[in-house]
């Protein structure tokens, strides 16, 4: 991996999990998956955009049938109290009775699923679990919990395997993490 700094637009980022270490991880996690779901033909549905790269690792450690959905979430400003309202674009697949798995790149605050989540409940599927490829336990304000966690980070912006910042740094084979201005 690359060991050294780099720079997207105006801030700067250190090298924070290496390449070997996510490739680790994944392959865990399908491994765990593999297992607790045999039988049971999943139905992935992976969250774009920062999702893409995790879900593609994922999904090619998992050798039981299991299929795989895509939904890009929208948000945009209500009217209503509830301030943020989430649109799913792209919930064309049938989920009625069949054991759903989500996949996210991050859980940050918690807020695009706890409004997602509803969505999916409301279309009645056999069972609903989490993965995500990071968790930020000490930023989450939502009761939402993963079943799959790949990494549990501080409470810092990061960037790389799918995460961007502005745009950018989706591509890095890495995670990197914003650096200190005192580094
Ligand atoms: O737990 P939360 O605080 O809601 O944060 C997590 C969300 O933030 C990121 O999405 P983002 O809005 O950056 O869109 P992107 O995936 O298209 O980059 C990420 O993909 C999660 O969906
Ligand atoms: N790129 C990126 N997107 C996020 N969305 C929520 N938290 C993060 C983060 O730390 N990095």
């Amino acid at each position: 991996m690359t060991a050294t700094e780099v720079t997207i637009l105006d801030k700067t980022f250190v090298p924070y999990i290496t390449e070997q270490e996510i490739a680790d991880r994944v392959a865990d996690m399908a491994a765990q998956i593999n297992k607790d779901y045999e039988g049971r033909k999943p139905l992935l549905i992976a969250i774009l955009n920062g999702s893409f790269i995790f879900a593609a690792d994922l999904f090619r450690g998992l050798h039981i049938d299991a299929g795989i959905s895509f939904v890009k979430l929208a948000s945009y400003l209500g009217t209503s109290s509830t301030g943020k309202v989430v649109t799913a674009i792209g919930m064309d697949a049938n989920i009625t009775d069949r054991h759903i798995i989500i996949v996210e790149d991050i859980i940050d605050t918690g807020k695009t699923l706890h409004e997602f989540l509803p969505e999916i409940y409301g279309r009645n599927p056999a069972s609903v679990s989490i993965t995500t490829f990071l968790s930020k336990p000490s930023a989450l304000q939502y009761d939402v919990k993963a079943r799959y966690t790949a990494f549990d980070i501080e409470n810092k912006f990061v960037v790389g395997y799918g995460l961007d910042y502005n745009g950018l740094g989706r591509n890095l084979p890495c995670l990197y993490i914003l650096k200190d201005r005192s580094e």
